[in-house]
């Protein structure tokens, strides 16, 4: 079923079915135009937003999806609790005056053999990537990029985009994606968004959303750490890994021990950090000429935030 929502003065195609979307995609097809696709999990904020800016000046059709995929969900994650914000992201969307269509697929259609997140228990077809996601977020989320690459190939198929994009916040994600538009020859070109911050430097993350003022306060510490690391290697010309990772692991380690001094009653744990060759994203003793991608993973409470930077080179 279609729905034509008139949201202020703009209007935006919803579509929550397959069947109806195609039948638009069609119309679409015989227009000679360019397609760019938006693929996200909702909560919207301005990171997406500016990804959205992004195709807007490549596309002359914009598509987003918003769906919060069960498959890169282990079943310790936050699947239920994942902030579902639906009229509030339709608000933003619709203020961009850019945005032609919405696809909200059930989780149902997307996965009709059902989708439990056991990996063990699921049915029906799945696609990875193999060779680079296992390492760095997959350490800890390992079902996580199947999951990925799984859903963003149906949505693939579905939308059919000529051009999509996404962030580098998700830097081994857009690796991965790269990898997978290659090798299953997707006709798709993809294009990587910087990473949108808050003013104290916080990447802007859905997620975000979990954390109490306490917890915001001490969020930045990851991007201060790999700021860190980024003096060094910048204005000290340090390339290898120790003089470099040190004196991130330091400040993360101080800012640890006087939030357990202070009792604030959340801990502050580092997951990883990583500093990784940006093609086969494998650890690296030394930055060389291909660049590096430096990432990390910090929980704050509860909350998994993730951020990095690149060193000479693109995603
Ligand atoms: N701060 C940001 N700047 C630019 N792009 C971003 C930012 N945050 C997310 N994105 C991109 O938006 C797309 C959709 O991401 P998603 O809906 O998972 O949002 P998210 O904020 O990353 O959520 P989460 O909190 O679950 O990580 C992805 O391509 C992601 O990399
Ligand atoms: C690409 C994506 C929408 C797939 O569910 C998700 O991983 C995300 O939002 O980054
Ligand atoms: N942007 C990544 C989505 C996730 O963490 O599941």
């Amino acid at each position: 079923m279609m729905n034509k929502m008139t949201l202020s003065d703009t209007q935006i195609q919803i579509f929550e079915n397959i069947f109806s979307f195609r039948n638009w995609r069609r119309k679409i097809g015989s227009e000679n135009k360019l397609v760019g696709f938006v693929p996200t999990m909702g909560c919207l904020h301005e990171g997406h937003l500016s990804l959205i800016k992004q195709a807007n000046q490549y596309c002359q059709i914009i598509v987003i999806s918003i769906f919060v995929n069960p498959a890169q969900f282990a079943p310790s994650e936050d699947l239920d609790k994942y902030p579902r914000t639906l009229s509030d992201d339709l608000d933003k969307l619709s203020s961009l005056k850019c945005v032609d269509a919405v696809f909200l697929p059930k989780v149902e259609e997307i996965y009709p053999a059902g989708i439990p997140l056991e990996i063990e228990e699921q049915q029906g077809t799945f696609v990875e990537v193999k060779g680079k996601s296992h390492q760095m977020e997959g350490k800890t989320r390992p079902g996580f990029f199947r999951g990925v690459a799984t859903v963003c190939t149906k949505l693939f198929n579905i939308v059919q985009p000529d051009n999509v994009f996404f962030g580098q916040k998700d830097a081994q994600q857009c690796v991965i994606i790269r990898n997978m538009i290659r090798d299953l020859h997707f006709p798709i070109e993809m294009h990587v968004g910087d990473i949108v911050r808050e003013k104290d430097g916080l990447a802007m993350s859905s997620r975000n959303k979990y954390l109490t003022p306490e917890m915001r306060k001490v969020a930045i510490t990851l991007h201060q750490s790999l700021i860190e690391t980024k003096k060094a290697f910048e204005n000290n010309n340090i390339k290898d890994r120790k003089n470099l990772l040190d004196p991130a692991f330091e400040l993360i380690e101080r800012v640890t021990k006087e939030n357990e001094a202070q009792k604030l009653g959340f801990s502050i744990k580092l997951d990883y950090l990583s500093l990784a060759d940006p093609d086969t994203l494998e650890e690296i003793d030394k930055i060389k000429e291909k660049g590096a991608i430096l990432s990390g993973a910090l929980y704050v409470g509860s909350t998994r935030l993730i951020d990095n930077i690149l060193f000479n080179c693109k995603l």
